[in-house]
């Protein structure tokens, strides 16, 4: 569970140890004054936190994840005057180490099943990332298997966030061993101002485009995104990051895939419940942070978040909260380790945490 998705608990009891509508041709849809860029930049900044929490649960043991720290800043020591170790990652509450950990792992177990269920059609896959930010899945993907093989990424995010990922692959021995130095593509259509790269590991096949693109003027084809191919098995994906647009857009971005993605599943991650004591509170510790979620207002609950789907196009829908997948997809072998490795007393606060969040996922061909 990333930190921005849990603000309300953050704000009320402190971490331990420290510490958007679619447009086109400028128009603003869903928002009477249109992006400000101090807004955006809150936004972004929610990048920083999923990557913290990341590393959290990391080097607490409850995520193996090589890569995780190349993307935290070691914060610099009080008073810090030049060169030398900075302080170490903030660490997380137990209860957010543990959704950081159900939520990846989840979502980490439907893309194996994506992959795995169209490995035998015998053609390039794709994950489309959308608010990708620093996550680090694709360079765990791309590691983890041989059979991981012509598994062509892509990663859309603000042109900030992109180049910074952008500097840190082409600076970090790590993670340009995986992949080569990237290409930029060229852009199909003139008008997009934007320019995609693209790093490719030559043996597998397996590629990572990013694309630095502002979601609010998403193209209204999906296919014009430079190396994006409408007729390969696609998987799209949001990470708490649809949430962040104006609902108009958000559904637009879908439609716009299932209308002309054939072979295309979804997986969203978003928070559900605005409306009891704890949504309240969350909402109004995020709007203290100048972040808001627009779409919670229109997908409030589980069934909410699966019509949406079923409106958008998808054959096929299913959800689960972060509290039904650890007592339903975690083993209990498993669970044990997990509970072993901090102290975790806040047991209500857990479940209540767990069951505002939700993963909801969706396929229009064959078995799911
Ligand atoms: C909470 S972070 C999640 C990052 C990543 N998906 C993860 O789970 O680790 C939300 C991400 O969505 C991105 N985002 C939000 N609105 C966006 C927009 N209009 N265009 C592009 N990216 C956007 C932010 O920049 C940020 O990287």
């Amino acid at each position: 569970m990333s930190a921005p998705s849990i603000p309300n608990l953050l704000s009320l009891r402190g971490s331990r140890g420290g510490s958007r509508g679619r447009g086109r041709g400028g128009s603003h849809r869903g928002s009477s004054s249109g992006p400000s860029a101090s807004h955006d930049t809150t936004i972004q900044g929610t990048d920083t936190d999923a990557a913290v929490s990341r590393l959290s649960a990391v080097e607490l043991g409850y995520l193996i994840d090589p890569f995780a720290s190349y993307f935290v800043a070691p914060s610099p020591p009080p008073f810090y005057s030049g060169p030398g170790p900075g302080l170490p990652t903030p660490r997380r509450l137990p209860i957010i180490n543990r959704g950081t950990y159900t939520r990846t792992t989840a979502i980490d177990i439907l893309i194996h099943h994506f992959l795995s269920s169209t490995f035998s059609t015998g053609k390039p896959r794709q994950i489309v990332s959308l608010g990708a930010g620093t996550d680090t899945r694709c360079f765990r993907l791309f590691t983890s298997s041989q059979k991981h093989q012509n598994i062509h990424y892509h990663e859309i995010d603000f042109p900030v966030i992109i180049s910074k990922k952008n500097t840190l692959i082409r600076t970090v021995p790590a993670l340009n061993g995986i992949l080569s130095p990237p290409m930029p593509l060229p852009n199909p259509a003139t008008n997009q101002s934007y320019v995609s790269k693209q790093h490719a590991n030559p043996k597998t096949g397996n590629t990572l485009t990013l694309h630095p693109l502002d979601l609010r003027f998403f193209p209204s084809s999906p296919s014009s995104l430079p190396g994006l191919s409408q007729e390969c098995p696609t998987l799209l994906l949001s990470e708490c990051c649809l949430c962040y647009l104006p609902p108009s857009t958000a559904s637009d971005i879908i439609t716009s895939f299932t209308s002309c993605f054939p072979s295309l599943g979804l997986v969203i991650y978003e928070p559900i419940l605005p409306g009891d004591a704890f949504g309240r509170m969350m909402i109004s510790n995020l709007a203290a942070r100048g972040v808001t979620m627009p779409t919670l207002a229109v997908y409030q609950t589980q069934e909410d978040q699966e019509r949406r789907l079923l409106e958008a196009g998808f054959r096929e829908v299913r959800s689960r909260t972060v509290d039904q997948i650890w007592e339903e997809w975690v083993g209990e072998g498993e669970r044990e380790r997990v509970d072993g490795l901090e102290r975790l007393d806040e047991v209500e606060e857990w479940k209540l945490l767990a069951g505002h969040y939700v993963i909801v996922w969706g396929w229009n061909e064959g078995e799911g």
